[in-house]
């Protein structure tokens, strides 16, 4: 694929765009290999190459008459609207959004001078239900400008189903703070994979990939079926999209995240597919560390930086029968799994959520070994 903001150097997000996909899989599948050497590796999930995220994190630069939606590359911003990763939709609402932002005189935030007000925008799509809108504000300042003119905005763009506000007051280079205003009259966005209704909403972590995420979760439904678990956890379960995948009439499923907002979602996507699942916002370890009894089926799918040293012992010592891992950071899946001795790897395979980088999702099923 050809790229012009990287063969100019103003974009390294994607360092393998110019490589050809077959080979960025055989590089990937060759890293997992070195992680796994004695397991044969299922084929990759690929992705397609192009419009695969359901989602755009711009920053908001330039003027309130001439914003520019993209990235800043040392000082230079770079305008990302053409970026041939969103599905095409996204180009035709970063237009209307432009023209929304001139409309409000919503100046962009400027970080050597820290005056302005909008950081970031955020847009997620879901071919269900529309567009998830999250304006990352400096301060309150025109919160009552933009509620006044987002009646001509939902006008133009009728898929526009959440609006929400966020504000962010600190001068760091963090995407969002904590506080959040809902301006919309809905705050869920419907998100379906495969059979399975998920809920999403701001603060809550989804996929960025939605065909992949969709494979990666029948994957998990299709490998752990032949071992009928009647308890099922699923720890950093975020808006529960295995745990609705593996929920049954005669399984016990409980899924802990830390995210309140994502619980919220995983919670009320249970109510409406009619599944009984124990949902909770808790730490996964301190969840783990007080539960007086194992689960048969244990899925984990941390953060980046894996499941840490105390979580692994204490799985160790739960002797959950299987255990299915799904990473999006070899690195610490690797270093994980030298902490859990007794859980032999079965299959393995790579999923790739995140085409032209090296990033990788890769799926793990385990079995407890000499029991
Ligand atoms: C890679 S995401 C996985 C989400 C989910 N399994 C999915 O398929 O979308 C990791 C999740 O772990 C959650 N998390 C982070 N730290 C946590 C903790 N200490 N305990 C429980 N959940 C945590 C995050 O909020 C995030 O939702």
């Amino acid at each position: 694929m050809y790229c012009e903001a990287f063969a100019s150097g103003k974009c390294v997000s994607c360092p393998h765009i110019h490589q050809s996909y077959l080979q960025q899989l055989q590089r990937k599948q060759a890293q997992l290999q070195q992680i796994f050497p004695e397991l044969p590796l299922e084929l990759p999930c690929p992705s397609e190459t192009a419009h695969f995220r359901n989602k755009a994190k711009m920053v908001v630069m330039g003027s309130s008459q001439a914003p520019v939606l993209g990235i800043l590359n040392a000082d230079e911003q770079v305008d990302l609207t053409a970026c041939q990763l969103y599905p095409t939709g996204f180009q035709q609402a970063f237009a209307l959004l432009i023209d929304f932002i001139r409309l409000v005189g919503l100046e962009p935030y400027q970080l050597d001078s820290r005056r302005g007000e909008l950081k970031f925008i955020l847009l997620s799509y879901s071919e269900l239900d529309g567009w998830l809108l999250r304006f990352v504000l400096r301060s309150q300042h025109h919160l009552a400008a933009i509620r006044k003119h987002l009646p001509a905005l939902q006008q133009q763009w009728p898929t526009l189903k959440v609006v929400t506000v966020n504000l962010q007051p600190e001068h760091k280079a963090i995407l969002e703070g904590e506080q959040e205003f809902v301006l919309s009259a809905e705050a869920m966005l419907r998100q379906q994979l495969n059979d399975v209704v998920l809920y999403l909403q701001p603060q809550s972590f989804f996929q960025t990939n939605s065909a992949v995420a969709a494979a990666l979760y029948q994957t998990a439904r299709d490998w752990t079926a032949a071992l009928k678990p009647a308890r099922i956890w699923d720890l950093f379960c975020g808006v529960g999209g295995f745990a609705l995948h593996l929920a049954s009439p005669e399984v016990q499923v409980t899924g802990i995240e830390i995210s309140a907002s994502a619980i919220d979602c995983a919670t009320r996507a249970a109510l409406e597919r009619g599944v009984s699942i124990d949902f909770r916002a808790l730490d996964a370890t301190a969840f783990a560390d007080a539960a007086a009894q194992a689960p048969d089926l244990l899925v984990v799918n941390p953060p980046r930086r894996g499941l840490g040293q105390s979580l692994c012992q204490r799985i160790e010592t739960l002797k959950p029968k299987a255990l299915l891992y799904s990473s999006c950071n070899p690195i610490t899946l690797a270093k994980d799994l030298q902490s859990l001795p007794a859980y032999q790897p079965q299959r393995a395979q790579l999923f790739d959520m995140f085409p032209h980088t090296d990033h990788a999702e890769v799926l793990v099923l385990l079995l407890r070994q000499g029991d």
